[in-house]
């Protein structure tokens, strides 16, 4: 099994400090959402982690060797940095091809990825012609092609229609099942929530979050409950001696706290109180990202005068 680790990793250009002593590790067998702002520094971080890039401090390494160092490199990192990286007016199959023979790739390889990225009907067709969609299946098949343990995505569902963006779902969670380590860039929490196992926030190049994703959805995400019931004020007091925080209640709703609708709905049956509505609510992750990243952000717009 093969991880990513990154150790107080810097980079600078000029005075701007892209990647800011970084120290991370980045696990098989999980996605890894790779979260910040624009210009926080995920790019970077994963150029550097493929030798594109030389860290002005620190180490990036795959498998405890630097990318340079590696035997094989697209047998064990494969990399989707940019869509456009294609020829167009080379075939998606002679594209694959040229990539497989380079780097003694089989060629089985090629029809393989072609199928699992739902290109083969298109392979003949020049890379020119190629939706934005499906130039991103391409690179998702140029990163897949030498089987590799460790993968680099920089917004691989970006351009994606709605199937398309199913498809990248499963794909992601197979490959982790599969052992690999998976490393996804976006910029969209409530996406990224959907595939990640784990979750790295970056912002202005430092580390802001490194943990589980069900960790920061339970942290950020606090459960409440909003109801309407025949006898309000009862309710209150029986949810009040149950150990619940209730808010609200002029118009017969009330907001519970911490809790599930299930055990609301159970606390009202007991009383005999009539339920008229009942829902839960969660505070949107996205909310709780953004939030996370607000003092972090390089390009966030003025807030209007007066506001
Ligand atoms: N080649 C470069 N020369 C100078 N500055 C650079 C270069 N590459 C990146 N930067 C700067 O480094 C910072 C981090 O950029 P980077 O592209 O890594 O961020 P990002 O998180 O990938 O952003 P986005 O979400 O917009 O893709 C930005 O301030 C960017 O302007």
């Amino acid at each position: 099994m093969i991880g990513i680790d990154l150790e107080d990793l810097t980079k600078e250009y000029g005075g701007t400090r892209a990647v800011d002593r970084l120290t991370l590790s980045v696990e098989p067998g999980r996605v890894t959402g790779f979260l910040g702002p624009n210009g926080a520094g995920k790019s970077t971080t994963m150029r550097l982690v493929l030798g594109l890039d030389r860290p002005t401090a620190g180490t990036a390494t795959v498998g405890g060797r630097p990318y340079a160092a590696l035997r094989e490199p697209l047998r064990t990192v494969g990399a989707l940095l940019d869509p456009q990286a294609a020829h167009g007016s080379r075939t998606a199959l002679d594209h694959l091809r040229f990539l497989a023979v380079s780097n003694r790739i089989p060629d089985r390889r090629v029809d393989e990825v072609l199928r699992d990225t739902g290109l083969a009907t298109a392979a003949r067709r020049r890379v020119r012609t190629f939706s934005l969609g499906m130039r991103q299946r391409l690179g998702i098949a140029a990163a897949l092609l030498g089987d590799p343990a460790v993968l680099l995505l920089d917004e691989p569902a970006n351009g994606l229609d709605p199937e398309g963006i199913v498809w990248i779902r499963e794909l992601l969670r197979r490959l982790a099942r599969e052992g690999r380590t998976v490393l996804v860039s976006s910029h969209l929490m409530n996406e990224t929530a959907t595939f990640a196992d784990h979750l790295v926030v970056l912002g202005r190049g430092r580390l802001l979050t490194d943990l589980p994703m069900r960790d920061f959805i339970e942290r950020h995400s606090d459960a409440r409950v909003r109801v309407r019931s025949g006898d309000p004020a009862r309710l209150r007091a029986a949810l009040l001696t149950g150990g619940y925080a209730v808010t609200g209640g002029d118009d017969g709703r009330l907001v519970v706290e911490g809790a599930e609708a299930a055990q609301v709905g159970a606390i009202a049956a007991r009383e005999g109180i009539a339920i008229l509505e009942l829902a839960d609510e969660r505070a949107s992750l996205e909310q709780a990202y953004l939030a996370l990243t607000a003092a972090e952000t390089e390009f966030a717009a003025a807030a209007p005068k007066g506001a």
